[in-house]
């Protein structure tokens, strides 16, 4: 799915995380249009003789890697050594993701990397953190979860699905509540109280994860070091 800034500046930043992978690498392979110029970028790089494993976070990543000749594993067998992924919006090192309802993967994946390399446009940097965070709920718990998140503070609202009736079902079979919390003064206690819901699998917080953030403008790629 498309959003956020414009290709070039999408490809530049995707681009410029992959020049950390060197030969021998598992690198975690995030999910979203930012991430697909990494991932296309890694099947060159094997194309050229490298030898990288990739470890996809969705149906989306898994599919492009096999596309472009990634060999896959999994956190079954390996610890990737570096993950390049997107993200809906950064303040201050701490993200939010879920745009692509693969959040909980994404988290996995992550949070297991020795590094994480975020790839993002100028759209989705702010100064403090407003938009919503996609919170991946059992289905069954979608109302408590719901009335938990009001409790919150926050206005949950079910991700309904395009070109589909019904709402959006992730890849690991479970629904997404978009719950907007206005601005978020305080990620880290936030993040704390979702993840204690009941039937809460994962939220789009990830705090404290990022090492570099790769920001992609129209005249090059700005890199912070967290
Ligand atoms: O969190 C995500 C998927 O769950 C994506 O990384 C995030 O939505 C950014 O996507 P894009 O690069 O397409 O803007």
């Amino acid at each position: 799915m498309k959003r956020g800034g414009s290709d070039e500046q999408k490809r530049a930043a995707g681009e410029s995380a992959v020049d950390a992978v060197s030969n021998g690498m598992v690198v975690g392979l995030g999910t979203g249009s930012t991430t697909a110029y990494a991932i296309r970028k890694l099947g060159r790089l094997i194309d050229d003789g490298m030898d990288i494993e990739g470890i996809p976070t969705s149906y989306q990543s898994r599919q492009l890697a096999r596309e472009v000749g990634i060999p896959l594993t999994s956190l079954e067998d390996a610890t990737p050594d570096l993950a390049i992924d997107g993200a809906d919006q950064v303040a201050d090192g701490t993200l939010i993701k879920g745009g692509g309802a693969a959040h909980t993967r994404e988290k996995l994946v992550d949070a297991a990397a020795d590094r994480l390399l975020v790839v993002v446009d100028p759209t989705k940097e702010a100064d403090a953190l407003d938009h919503p965070v996609a919170v991946e709920v059992l289905p069954d718990a979608r109302r408590t979860v719901a009335e938990a998140v009001t409790d919150l503070g926050g206005d949950p609202q079910l991700r309904a699905a395009e070109r589909k009736d019904g709402p959006v079902v992730t890849d690991n079979g479970n629904l997404v509540l978009d719950c907007d919390f206005g601005t978020i003064e305080d990620p880290a206690a936030l993040a704390r109280e979702l993840s204690m819901v009941p039937g809460v699998l994962e939220h789009g917080l990830f705090v404290g994860l990022a090492d570099e953030i790769h920001c992609g403008t129209d005249d090059g790629v700005r890199v912070k070091e967290l």
